[in-house]
């Protein structure tokens, strides 16, 4: 059978991204960068169209205080070691592993329906990663500013996440930096967020 080669540095000069990183924090594992374009903005496209009709969303809810509340957008969560994952999150996996070396083996996926749509300030919760890990959220679909504060100083930068940018968290970040998406009153479409992450074995 004919083998036929593909030299190692095609494959990760097809991964990379069209420019470099905005550095939104320094800190000693990589701390918070932006790459607008990571994958072209007509696949993400593709991929936003074919995750938003063939995932199986759900609408969740949780207790707040003495209440049981909707979670203010739709989520879903694989492991690539199951089968049936869509394949726009496996060409992705592929990417972010290619791009930042890191063995990234899980994705939660975030629809940000409109503006009323949310996540509120939050750290990712450490025991569900695996330490030193960082976390890559591939954004598709509408633009949506992302808030991220520093927990010491109260400052905040606001980035917007174009469709096809990549951005990354260290696992140190997670511990001194809040990150979250506000809901908006301008008009905005619909957006997704892939969050791909390091999951210890087991845990979801
Ligand atoms: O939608 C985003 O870009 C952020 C999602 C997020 O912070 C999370 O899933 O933990
Ligand atoms: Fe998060």
């Amino acid at each position: 059978m004919p083998r036929i080669a593909q030299p190692i540095e095609d494959l990760f000069a097809s991964a990379a991204p069209a420019t470099g990183p905005c550095t939104l924090l320094d800190d000693a594992q990589g701390g918070i960068r932006y790459w607008p374009g990571f994958v072209p903005v007509e696949l993400a496209t593709q991929w936003f169209q074919t995750l938003r009709e063939t995932v199986a969303w759900e609408a969740q809810r949780r207790p707040m205080y003495d209440r049981i509340v909707d979670v203010p957008r739709l989520v879903a969560s694989y492991r690539f070691e199951e089968a049936d994952v869509p394949a726009p999150l496996v060409d992705g996996v592929e990417r972010v592993r290619a791009h930042l070396r890191e063995p990234f083996n899980a994705v939660g996926l975030n629809f940000y329906r409109d503006g009323n749509d949310s996540v509120a300030p939050h750290g990712d919760k450490l025991h569900m990663l695996v330490a030193g890990r960082p976390i890559a959220l591939v954004s598709l679909g509408a633009p949506r500013r992302m808030t991220i504060r520093d927990k010491a100083s109260r400052k905040a930068q606001h980035i917007d996440l174009e469709p096809g940018s990549l951005l990354v968290m260290s696992h140190a970040s997670q511990l001194t930096h809040e990150h979250g998406v506000p809901k908006t009153r301008e008009p905005v479409g619909p957006r997704i967020s892939l969050a791909y992450r390091v999951r210890p074995p087991k845990a979801r």
